[in-house]
């Protein structure tokens, strides 16, 4: 489905990504660990298209990926991406009406349409009974709640998810987790999800990534990015093999 040929990505002189090649399976959901500053939302960018390769190519069903953010492919950040002043129905259903009109405005059965639909959705993500309310009246969990609603209405079959529940707590995270789980499955998603959590990265998904350096100089720091330096099966890492790379992530982070 998705295939990453010999990628690089430089900012001027600053070699962020180097060389980055890998396949990707419709269904996977991979989860992708770094060091701070190492180029994960600048991956996650180009696969969402608002950012391109400086060398080499991405294909999406052997094209290459659009250059442009389409409906195929909805993202969610660690910043809250809603409106706030609209209920959270309505931030559901301007996702859709931006998609379908780009002024942001449905009339008549489309409205109607992407009303139920969207009710729906926050019914799924558990936010049915809050349907009226604004986005300040919501905790942070919730918010992330509605911004994977607002992701989905859009049908994408690739879910981009930006570091999502690095600012909650460790209850609603582990909520959140098996509500991705649930919508992965039910949806046959293919999900890349960054974050900071080595064991949140082993929990979820299906395979595990780890951003890192292979080659670094000290007198330029910057002339070297990073690369897949490990590419795991989830569920099946030796215990040793997770402190190696956790405690390389902690030097760095
Ligand atoms: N538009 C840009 N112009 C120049 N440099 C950029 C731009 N966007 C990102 N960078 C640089 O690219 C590097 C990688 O940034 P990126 O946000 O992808 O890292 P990250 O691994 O996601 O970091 P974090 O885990 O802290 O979110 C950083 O050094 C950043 O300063």
């Amino acid at each position: 489905m998705i295939e990453i040929n010999n990628v690089w990505k430089r900012y001027g002189d600053n070699v962020i990504l180097e060389n980055i090649s890998a396949t990707v399976k419709e269904g996977e959901f991979i989860t992708l660990v770094g060091a701070s500053g190492c180029g994960k939302s600048t991956f996650l960018k180009m696969l969402l298209g608002t950012d391109t390769a400086s060398q080499g190519d991405i294909l999406l069903d052997g094209k290459p990926i659009p250059s442009e953010p389409d409906a195929e492919r909805g993202v969610v950040f660690q910043q809250y991406s809603v409106f706030p002043h609209l209920s959270v129905l309505d931030n559901v259903v301007i996702a859709r009406a931006f998609e379908k009109t780009k002024i942001g405005f449905l009339w008549g059965s489309a409205k109607k349409a992407a009303r139920t639909e969207a009710a729906e959705l926050l019914d799924i993500v558990g936010l049915g009974h809050m349907q009226n309310r604004y986005p300040d009246e919501l905790s942070g969990g919730m918010r992330q709640r509605l911004a994977i609603a607002q992701a989905l209405i859009l049908k994408p079959r690739i879910l981009l998810l930006d570091e999502p529940f690095g600012a909650l707590d460790p209850g609603i995270r582990a909520d959140m987790h098996d509500l991705v789980l649930d919508l992965w499955r039910k949806h046959k998603l293919t999900v890349f999800m960054v974050t900071h959590d080595l064991k949140e990265g082993f929990h979820l998904g299906t395979r595990l990534w780890v951003f890192d350096k292979r080659r670094v100089d000290l007198q330029a720091p910057n002339a070297y990015g990073a690369g897949i330096t490990y590419d795991l099966p989830v569920g099946v890492c030796e215990p040793e093999l997770l402190d190696e790379i956790d405690s390389s992530l902690m030097v760095k982070n």
